[in-house]
């Protein structure tokens, strides 16, 4: 595993969308597995501003979201497919038809995670993974204690996640109570990962993952027998960590 260290919020952003860029513009082909929330929102703001100023094409990339909630409609400002619309898909050039995000609204559920997991291998697989970390270690939405084999499927989320994405929505009552996310096998058979950490708020959680033990109690800990993960991580999120951490390059100006 590899850790860049990054000054603040806007540095780690930076280093996340060169390190994607590295990849955009060096393949024919690439297969990105994208996250939403708070974490990554500046780093498809550096990607778009990119597009705008070099033109940088996504016109060879896929796109596979990791989670959407459950019973919210796609229009919905507040899912998820609406997020990365607004965020980054109507602001760079890539086909609607290559971006993938579960449909929350679906009439059978089990069968959309079915189909989703289909559709990722059929697509050979994610090439890179996305991720931003919760509190409690959850990635994507797999909640504390989700099996290590699990593929795509619907999760109750827990109150402690429900809190943490109340500030999306106008009450607490309106953050839905389940949600379609990948599950962690999926997530694991992406060939390289990019964990992005911010905040003082993650500290904990960065140090639990970095130094505690591999347990489905802290989800994000089976990182750590991925062949292929980086985490970006600012200095609030660090905190005292005591690993050897790399600095990005925008430290090293
Ligand atoms: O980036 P945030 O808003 O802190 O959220 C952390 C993670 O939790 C989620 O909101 C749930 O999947 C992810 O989208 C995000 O990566």
């Amino acid at each position: 595993m590899k850790l860049i260290s990054a000054k603040n919020y806007s540095d780690m952003s930076q280093v996340a969308a060169s390190f994607l860029l590295g990849k955009i513009k060096n393949t024919d082909r690439l297969t990105l597995g994208l996250a939403t929330g708070g974490t990554p929102i500046q780093t498809y703001n550096f990607l778009i501003k990119d597009h705008k100023e070099n033109n940088t094409s996504y016109q060879h990339v896929t796109t596979f979201n990791l989670d959407e909630y459950v019973g919210v409609a796609t229009n919905d400002p507040r899912s998820y497919h609406h997020y990365m619309d607004d965020m980054l898909f109507t602001s760079i050039d890539i086909p609607k038809t290559q971006t993938h995000i579960p449909d929350g609204v679906a009439g059978n559920l089990e069968a959309e995670c079915d189909r989703y997991e289909q559709k990722i291998a059929a697509s050979g697989g994610i090439d890179v993974q996305l991720l931003g970390l919760g509190s409690n270690g959850h990635i994507g939405f797999n909640e504390p204690g989700t099996a290590f084999d699990t593929k795509t499927h619907v999760v109750d989320l827990t109150e402690a996640t429900r809190k943490a994405n109340a500030r999306f929505f106008d009450h607490i009552d309106e953050v839905p109570k389940q949600a379609i996310t990948m599950g962690i096998a999926t997530i694991m058979r992406s060939k390289e990962i990019l964990l992005l950490v911010s905040g003082e708020r993650k500290s904990n959680a960065l140090a639990q993952l970095l130094e505690g033990k591999v347990d489905p109690a802290f989800p994000a800990s089976i990182l750590r027998e991925h062949p292929n993960v980086s985490i970006i991580a600012d200095h609030d999120a660090l905190g005292d960590i005591n690993v050897p951490v790399r600095k990005g390059e925008i430290e090293d100006d």
